[in-house]
């Protein structure tokens, strides 16, 4: 157990004997020079006697408990829920195609000991978990294909692969369409994507009304939230980088007269994060109690603020990946303490039918460092009354519910252990009643100027460009404009990031999302927003210089006109997905027609068909067409309708053993820019001519 080889693998020693083929290397390859095991010390005595005496587990389950956390974690993946009709093939595609072996009929030791179930408290059938680890899927032979595939829908937003655990935190914010959602400690953003697909998920909407704050303190760590946000394509979204106990309020009109307060608000805060002890095995030997004290004043300031930015009737979930009650109950009774009636805690236990869980503690202990016990705060020497506080000692009895907070243990489900407890705000809270929207603003700017004098602050990371939005009197907007027949279409919704200089990318955002970005980003630091939606492609044959984007193809179908569509039968998008390019005399002779008197450039490819609607972005040629998207997106279209993709899936055990070097993929994918492309035929027809 818990042993890791550095570099050794059968893939790189199969490289090594092609390479002495080669002459190349002059080591016998039949001796085994891989380094030699690194066993991770997977025991802490202080670890074992600190949690025994808080109790978080029943005593009788002691043993399997600390057994539990010395494995390795299984692997857990969700189907992306912002599409249902996507979501429900996928689904299809999962349990048949991929789990049918792994189910039922003949199966092999190593298939047996892995087999998939379907997470019961996960809605749709969305979450699944196997019984092996990642690094056994990617070192499975039997597991090369489900391997390929997820970390192709992973590309293209369709799957995620996340730790069981930390899907449960969004479940218990139940996201609505219309809602306005924060998350304060997003990076790197697997819960934000959850958020974001809520908001989809039940939409009658392509741009649904509601939207998402990921912020992050670690301006590095932001880039991994622009890299989530893009991956499921939503013009809802932005990014911001703030410490989040200072997170300022943003306004939604110029002058500051209505402020954005949050309907539902995601404090997943940082922690010692002993919870992902079969993930993190380093933490082992870090591991101390001093760890959780040291935290637990940020957690209840970020968790103060959060409560703070939510409005009267929203809810928050505060959540950490440790089982510490000092990061949790104790974080949490100090904040009821403050909010004075304002809050309550609901009953997080209930709502998720199939999820197993202890009830959050009453009664815990606190220690120092070195592990001596308090009980009460006079008890503490002065030199740690900066690290133990008084707020931390639990309450005489426990006048908040504080039972109604959950916390997963590991044994239970095969899982990393977690804490959760859903807040609902039912009043403002008591510094806030006299407290007007300006009155925020102007201590706010107290606080800054407050800030500012002592030391000037420097700027954290990249600087970004400007959001510059569009107008109606812009240059570029009336070709845009008349080359798609965009009709009553929000123009100051696109925005463009460049300054100076022709505009390359335009980008879209949904109109809440553009009134906090246009009256907040000279005062906040906003690191993302909008979606990709139209590029520049200076091509002659075309007569607008911008094309379409697959990325924001869905925020602004329905605005675009019917000149620039292109309706596709089932079997044409099959012939437009497998092949690069695709000569029009090959496509259904209704489609030709259609085609010969269709304009070269950009257009939207639809598939009608009232049970999986496709909508993709195409490129004409003179006499070609072809989609414009990638090879992930390409291979997910065919799946979904049906195809056996199975050809371009890389054996890479099969790969590594060709002695020959050769490979056994098909490629798939856009070969050359269609842009490129029409130059080449542009040349071709002059040269006929
Ligand atoms: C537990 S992780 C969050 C995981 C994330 N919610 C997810 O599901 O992917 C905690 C995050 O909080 C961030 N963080 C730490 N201190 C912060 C602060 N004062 N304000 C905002 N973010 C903070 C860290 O950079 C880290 O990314």
């Amino acid at each position: 157990m818990g042993n890791r080889r550095n570099n050794g693998s059968n893939a790189s020693f199969a490289k090594r004997r092609r390479k002495m083929k080669e002459g190349l290397d002059n080591k016998n390859p039949n001796e085994d020079t891989r380094s030699p095991y690194v066993t991770t010390i997977r025991e802490n005595e202080k670890f074992v006697q600190y949690y025994k005496m808080q109790n978080i587990c029943p005593e009788d389950e002691w043993n399997t408990f600390l057994e539990t956390l010395k494995t390795d974690l299984p692997t857990s993946f969700r189907i992306t829920a912002s599409c249902d009709v996507e979501a429900k093939l996928l689904l299809k595609l999962v349990e048949g195609v991929f789990f049918t072996d792994l189910l039922k009929g003949e199966q092999s030791d190593e298939q047996k000991n892995s087999e998939p179930f379907c997470l019961p408290w996960y809605p749709q059938r969305l979450g699944w978990q196997l019984k092996i680890t990642r690094k056994d899927i990617r070192g499975s032979v039997a597991y090369y294909r489900l391997h390929n595939f997820l970390i192709s829908e992973t590309g293209n937003g369709n799957i995620s692969r996340q730790e069981t655990v930390s899907m449960i935190p969004p479940l218990l914010l139940d996201v609505k369409p219309s809602d306005k959602v924060l998350d304060m400690c997003a990076a790197p953003g697997s819960k934000t994507a959850q958020l974001i697909e809520a908001l989809y998920s039940g939409s009658n909407s392509s741009v649904p009304g509601g939207l998402v704050m990921a912020n992050d303190v670690h301006n590095s760590r932001c880039y991994m939230l622009v890299h989530q946000a893009k991956r499921l394509n939503s013009a809802n979204v932005l990014i911001t980088n703030y410490d989040a106990t200072v997170l300022p309020v943003m306004n939604l009109d110029e002058n500051g007269h209505s402020i954005l307060k949050f309907d539902k608000i995601l404090c997943d805060a940082p922690c010692s994060g002993d919870g992902t002890l079969r993930k993190n095995a380093d933490i082992w030997t870090k591991w101390s109690p001093g760890n959780a004290n040291n935290l637990h004043g940020i957690q209840f300031r970020i968790l103060k603020r959060g409560l703070e930015l939510l409005n009267v009737g929203g809810r928050l979930v505060y959540s950490t990946c440790s089982f510490n009650p000092v990061e949790n109950e104790a974080v949490v009774q100090r904040m009821m303490t403050e909010a004075q009636g304002s809050v309550v805690i609901i009953n997080a236990n209930d709502k998720l039918p199939g999820l197993k869980t202890v009830n959050g503690l009453s009664q815990w202990i606190v220690v120092s460092k070195d592990l001596d016990v308090y009980k009460t705060f006079e008890e503490v020497p002065e030199k740690w009354n900066t690290q133990i506080r008084p707020q931390m000692f639990p309450p005489k009895e426990d006048l908040y519910n504080l039972n109604r907070c959950i916390r997963i243990l590991p044994h239970h489900q095969d899982t990393g252990g977690f804490f959760v407890a859903v807040m609902e705000k039912i009043k403002p809270l008591p510094w806030e009643a006299s407290i007007t929207p300006s009155d925020e603003l102007v201590d706010e700017a107290k606080v800054n100027n407050y800030k500012r004098k002592p030391k000037k602050r420097k700027y954290q990371g990249y600087r970004e460009d400007p959001f510059i939005f569009l107008t109606v009197d812009d240059p570029v907007w009336p070709e845009i404009r008349d080359f798609y027949e965009l009709k009553d279409f929000p123009i100051q919704c696109l925005l463009t990031r460049c300054s100076v200089g022709k505009k390359k990318n335009i980008y879209f955002t949904s109109p809440s999302v553009k009134d906090i970005v246009k009256n907040n980003q000279d005062r906040v630091k906003i690191i993302n927003t909008g979606v990709k939606t139209f590029v520049r492609c200076d091509n002659k044959s075309m007569e607008c210089n911008f094309r379409l984007a697959q990325e924001g193809l869905a925020g602004i179908s329905s605005y675009i006109g019917q000149k620039r569509r292109l309706k596709l039968t089932r079997s044409d998008l099959i012939t437009v997905l497998i092949n690069p390019t695709v000569q029009a005399t090959s496509l259904n002779q209704a489609t030709k027609d259609i085609l010969d008197n269709f304009g070269v450039g950009s257009c939207v490819l639809n598939m009608v068909d009232k049970d999986f609607p496709v909508e993709l972005v195409g490129w004409k040629g003179f006499s070609t067409l072809k989609a414009y998207i990638n090879g992930e997106c390409r291979l997910h279209y065919l799946r979904l309708l049906g195809v056996d993709v199975s050809e371009f899936d890389v054996n890479k055990f099969k790969k590594e053993n060709n002695d020959d070097g050769t490979e056994d993929k098909n490629e798939i994918g856009i070969d050359e820019a269609p842009e490129v492309q029409v130059k080449e035929e542009l040349r071709q027809c002059e040269k006929l001519e």
